[in-house]
């Protein structure tokens, strides 16, 4: 029963006392476990058990099945002969009732804490069960017939059946996160949870209790025991995503996790068998990070078996009006707006852009444009303000006038001193000119009034 967390233990073991004191037979309880003497209990050698639902087994130890219901859950060891067989029974059937309790409850446990990660993320927006729906078992939701992303489509079917650790590789926004999830679920655990974990977002002593939790009292704040996000994605896919950001010592310990199949928790004395599939993803070039010594080689070696690069944006152009669409469509379904389609000449404009934010850039700008339009087609852009490289690559095609240039900069110069014209830290004093100056240039250039003072 290697898999009981220690409050578990502890709680059978003073059952087991409890018994021990009933019975009047000390002498039973001769393995020791968990620094208390307890009863050995073990599932993995129930093959053995014999027509008589009595075993022998090393060291002639003798084992009695433990079941709740039809269904056996574990098997208490015990030395021949220091019982009669009657007391044994009734002894494994109490032990058992106690057991199959524990195990539901910590079952129980388990998934609160599942629903717990579910709630928060869907409270801070980022639910991987919201995309799960959006994403319902197919590839379809991935846009794109371009040939590098045919290929793409070609390694996630290649990957998703069997059971191979990958690794997505691609520059932020190009649908790392999208891919792992369609690899989840065109895989045989589909129905179980993809979690996710974010190895950048947390500091160094957070992540490792984020990825393999803690036992309460651990470490100073662990008030409460915590399961991590590798025991949530048991049976289901684990997705580490900007894994090149992982610290060092915790390389170690995934290395580790992903070659034994289990997992301790911090303070915690039993390790945990699990079963998870690992996606890692990152827009870092790994080999080089292994070259500078901030990635461990071995830990690069097990995870790129199965490599998958995701293009840039800028590399398959040829996608992006169908992604365009699929955005427009998105958004106005969402914003409940009435939009029919896009112009011609602003998809040429979109095709003429480098797009350093991929594909996530463009969504953020679609749905921008979807707000902010009050016509059925969109031929306009509508560009977040400090988007100036953007803007000046999508206006480039045409030679702006000098207004428009002493326009551009007076509104950023007022932006940075917060509207203000005249005095200590104004514009006026920025651009060295009189403060009259640039209040007759605001009103002529038509400056709205919200960046004068
Ligand atoms: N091929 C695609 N078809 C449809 N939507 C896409 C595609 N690629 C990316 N997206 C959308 O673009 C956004 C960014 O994608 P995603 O989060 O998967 O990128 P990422 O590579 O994981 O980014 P990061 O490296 O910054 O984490 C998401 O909203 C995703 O749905």
């Amino acid at each position: 029963m290697n898999n009981l967390n220690k409050d578990s233990w502890a709680m059978l073991a003073r059952f087991c006392i409890e018994i021990a004191k009933i019975t009047n037979r000390a002498e039973f309880f001769t393995v020791v476990a968990d620094g208390l003497k307890i009863l050995g209990i073990d599932k993995h050698m129930l093959s053995v058990v014999n027509d008589n639902n009595v075993i022998s087994g090393t060291n002639d130890l003798l084992g009695i099945p433990l079941m709740a219901g039809t269904r056996n859950i574990g098997i208490l060891w015990t030395e021949p002969n220091i019982v009669d067989a009657e007391l044994l029974q009734a002894v494994a059937s109490q032990i058992s009732i106690v057991l199959a309790y524990i195990i539901a409850n910590e079952e129980i446990e388990r998934q609160a804490a599942k629903i717990q990660n579910l709630e928060k993320e869907l409270a801070e927006g980022s639910s991987s069960f919201n995309k799960e729906i959006e994403t319902t078992g197919n590839h379809s939701k991935i846009i794109g017939t371009s040939p590098s992303m045919e290929k793409v489509r070609t390694l996630v079917s290649q990957v998703s059946k069997t059971q191979s650790t990958v690794l997505l590789l691609g520059e932020t926004g190009t649908g790392k996160e999208i891919i792992a999830r369609a690899i989840h679920q065109n895989s045989w655990r589909k129905d179980e949870a993809m979690v996710t974990v974010n190895c950048a977002a947390l500091p160094e002593n957070l992540i490792e209790s984020e990825l393999f939790g803690h036992e309460k009292g651990s470490y100073t704040g662990a008030a409460e025991r915590r399961i991590g996000k590798w025991e949530l994605a048991h049976n289901g896919t684990l997705f580490l995503d900007e894994i090149g950001d992982m610290p060092l010592n915790l390389q170690v310990k995934l290395l580790r996790a992903l070659q034994e199949k289990e997992i301790e928790r911090i303070g915690g004395r039993t390790p945990i068998k699990t079963d998870v599939r690992v996606i890692a993803a990152t827009n870092k070039d790994l080999q080089k990070e292994v070259n500078q010594g901030n990635f461990r080689s071995d830990l690069f070696f097990r995870l790129n078996i199965f490599p998958i690069t995701i293009p840039s944006l800028r590399e398959r152009k040829q996608d992006i009006p169908a992604l365009v669409l699929h955005f427009l469509e998105k958004y106005a379904k969402r914003s409940g707006r009435k939009i029919s389609g896009i112009s011609n000449k602003v998809i040429k404009k979109l095709s003429a852009y480098n797009w350093p934010g991929n594909v996530r850039e463009l969504e953020n700008l679609i749905e921008r444009s979807v707000l902010l339009t009050s016509q059925p087609i969109i031929n306009q852009l509508y560009l977040p303000v400090g988007e100036e490289n953007m803007a000046s690559v999508l206006e480039s095609t045409r030679v702006k006038t000098i207004d428009e240039v002493d326009r551009e900069h007076i509104m950023r110069v007022l932006k940075s001193c917060k509207g203000k014209v005249a005095g200590p830290g104004g514009a006026a004093e920025a651009l060295r000119m009189p403060p009259t100056t640039l209040h007759s240039m605001i009103k002529r250039l038509g400056i709205k009034k919200r960046f004068s003072e």
